[in-house]
């Protein structure tokens, strides 16, 4: 794809004229202009104590955080949230499904950015419109009953956003950041931590301790001022395996390390599988077999293994920017088609239904 920035009515923010600025709405205009009813958000304040109940070991439902590796067409990802939610009805009574409505993506080096960034995928990056149709985006699939997950990249980015969340991910290549941890500790959702690019857990670990904490940092605030901000500490974390360079860490040798070095760590053992990225190799399809093992350390009294994560669209693999997109498939990671997500969630439950042997 052609980066295209289109000329706008920008000014030079300083005496470099490499950068320019272009004025936004601000969190408070956005919250404004797609408010949440007072039922929604009686209904995501109830998603955030679902998943933290299952964090403290109080439920004992699987949390499956499940979606596209990013949004790039809302008519796509409402049409996912739909069966998302009709599939609910069938596998609520053991696994507790989260959407991905992921809007910003971080990248190894350069690519889309996301919905929040570009929203009309021509490298034109219109972000207040990309911030409104990720906000209406996620308000419509919260209104179907499902609770948001999202990752958290751009700090500034994240008022427009975290009333709606019940669940955000710290990525791998933000984990270490103080400042995505400082975000963290000031959000009432639960956070996931991902361990590093190159595997490391224990970047995720002192992430979750950081965040526990109260911080004071610098940001910005609902009238997008600068501000001095005050957290409160976030005790809802946890740890994300999604893998790292040397491959997989799903398996039940590396849950047992993770869980015991979280101990050690003075921390809950809640460990979360992330089933794609480095865990899948990759590949899309793996994204099943990770899921099997998971289930089957779950069956074997892995208490410690809380949730998984699936990248899933509503048709298999991934496609590049361009013309002529096909409708559901990915632009990012190749994600799983609709029926097999479908069927191993569907199977999963019925597993977790039958009596501990
Ligand atoms: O989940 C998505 C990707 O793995 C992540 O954004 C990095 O993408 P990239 O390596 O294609 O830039
Ligand atoms: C970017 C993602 O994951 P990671 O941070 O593990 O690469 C993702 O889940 O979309």
């Amino acid at each position: 794809m052609d980066a295209v920035i289109a000329p706008r009515n920008t000014a030079p923010c300083d005496s470099a004229v490499r950068r320019m600025s272009q004025p936004l709405p601000t969190p408070r205009e956005l919250r404004e202009r797609l408010p949440l009813s007072p039922v929604l958000d009686a209904d995501i304040a109830a998603h955030r104590r679902a998943i933290q109940a299952i964090l403290q070991g109080e439920d004992d439902r699987l949390l499956v955080v499940t979606g596209p590796c990013s949004v790039h067409d809302p008519q796509a990802a409402l049409e996912y949230a739909e069966r998302l939610a009709a599939l609910n009805e069938r596998v609520g009574d053991r696994l507790l499904l989260v959407m991905r409505v992921y809007v910003e993506k971080p990248r190894t080096t350069v690519g889309w950015k996301g919905l929040a960034y570009d929203p009309y995928l021509d490298g034109s990056d219109d972000m207040a419109a990309g911030l409104a149709m990720g906000r209406r985006l996620m308000r419509d699939i919260a209104t179907l009953g499902l609770p948001i997950a999202t990752e958290l990249l751009q700090p500034t980015a994240a008022a427009y956003f975290d009333d709606l969340l019940s669940w955000a991910a710290i990525g791998a290549r933000t984990t270490e950041s103080q400042i995505h941890r400082e975000m963290a500790s000031g959000l009432h959702a639960a956070v996931g931590f991902k361990n590093g690019t190159q595997g490391n857990i224990d970047v995720a670990i002192a992430a979750m301790q950081s965040a526990a904490h109260s911080h004071r940092h610098f940001g910005t605030s609902l009238d997008g001022a600068p501000a001095m901000i005050e957290t409160a500490g976030n005790p809802h974390t946890h740890l994300v395996l999604r893998g790292g360079q040397q491959g997989p860490n799903h398996d039940r040798d590396s849950v047992v390390a993770s869980r015991l070095a979280m101990a050690q760590a003075g921390l809950d053992a809640s460990i979360m599988v992330d089933c794609s990225h480095a865990n899948s190799r990759k590949d899309h399809r793996r994204q099943v077999e990770v899921l099997h093992d998971v289930l089957a350390q779950r069956l074997a009294g892995e208490r410690g293994l809380i949730g998984v994560m699936l990248e899933s669209h509503l048709f298999e693999g991934k496609q590049p920017l361009g013309d002529n997109l096909r409708y559901g498939v990915s632009v990012t990671d190749a994600c799983l088609g609709w029926e097999t997500t479908e069927q191993a969630l569907v199977t999963m439950a019925e597993r977790l239904r039958l009596p501990a042997v």
